[in-house]
């Protein structure tokens, strides 16, 4: 029989870490608390689909994730990745940030392996716990060649998700996870059944390595609604900001009053990028707002924090914003 193959599990803390005082506690608990070798030790299946070792990279939850946080987590799948006897890697982490955290590995992780991003919306001791089958469907989906030179993928909830468009869509349920362009794929029992690939620009096919990223320039969100004032886009632009990404209305509109503040900021040398605070659709160039006038870029599909990601690789590479304009088409 041939040997299994080799699936590292990095984790990083989150609910599919965490534990609450009772089985009733869905929702009220603590993330990021049980150690990697006791999550591994308790899925004993792990053993029919891969050989699996873990590492505990961080154990927190992930909206405190910072840059720091992901050029670390970065650097240490990249070294994994170029490692022989290392066929996939998994990564668990707190739901809350996970799409931000699959997308930058999509854009920076040159491998053709499979890496596959996991949480969980309820915690371990929780009754229907979604934490046991979501790792084992992604250590599934990370020792399968079929996953291989699709990007960086999410497996929540029977689903195999691409890592650039998959977004957490509400806060309590299982079915957290979705896109609007619809799953790649699904898991049943260990198998991966497949029917779509990504269409964008991914791993292998960037050009864009954290190995050449040492770190991250200064990207933040405003975010539209009526009664719009300038004090968050100014304050941004006093902070020494280097993009600036408008989570705006609708088709990503702009209150008439932001503006002048946002030109004034693109004056000075600041990216300004619209998106959109709804949460499917695209942003299309020159509607909503004259963009080749004011030399404002848009973020395509990407949702704000989504265009934050990328905006930030985009410029560790070009500060020229039509080059800026193309990677948001490309990725
Ligand atoms: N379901 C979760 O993982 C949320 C827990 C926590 N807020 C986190 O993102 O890590």
């Amino acid at each position: 029989q041939a040997a299994k193959p080799h699936v590292v599990v990095l984790a990083t803390g989150g609910t599919i870490a965490g534990a609450g005082a009772s089985a009733a506690n869905s929702a009220t608990y603590a993330a990021a608390k049980v150690p990697v070798d006791k999550l591994l030790a308790g899925l004993p299946e792990l053993s029919s689909v891969a050989k699996v070792s873990g590492e505990q990279v961080f154990q927190i939850a992930s909206e405190s994730f910072t840059n720091e946080h992901l050029l670390k987590l970065g650097q240490r799948v990249s070294a994994l990745a170029k490692q022989e006897d290392v066929d996939g890697i998994v990564i668990t982490h707190g739901t809350d940030t996970l799409e931000e955290t699959a997308y930058f590995l999509n854009l920076v992780v040159r491998t053709a392996k499979p890496i596959v991003v996991v949480g969980s919306m309820r915690p371990g001791t929780a009754l229907s716990a979604d934490g046991a089958l979501n790792l084992y469907d992604a250590v599934s989906v990370a020792a399968s060649k079929d996953a291989g030179g699709k990007g960086v993928l999410v497996t929540m909830n029977d689903e195999i998700q691409s890592g650039r468009d998959v977004s957490k869509t509400i806060n309590i349920k299982t079915e957290a996870f979705k896109s609007q362009w619809g799953p790649l794929g699904m898991v049943v029992e260990g198998r991966n059944y497949w029917f779509r690939a990504p269409a964008k620009r991914h791993t292998t096919g960037s050009e864009f390595n954290i190995d050449d990223i040492q770190a991250l320039p200064a990207v933040d969100i405003v975010y539209g609604y009526g009664n719009m004032n300038t004090t968050g886009i100014e304050a941004y632009g006093k902070a020494g900001v280097k993009a600036l990404i408008h989570a705006g209305t609708g088709n990503g509109s702009v209150a008439a009053q932001a503006v002048p503040a946002l030109q004034a900021l693109r004056a000075q040398g600041v990216q300004v990028i619209r998106s959109a605070r709804v949460p499917d659709g695209f942003v299309l160039r020159n509607a909503e707002q004259p963009d080749d006038k004011y030399d404002w870029v848009v973020a395509h599909d990407l949702r704000p924090q989504k265009a934050r990601i990328l905006a930030m690789v985009a410029l560790t590479r070009t500060q020229d914003s039509k080059e800026l304009q193309r990677i948001f088409w490309e990725y």
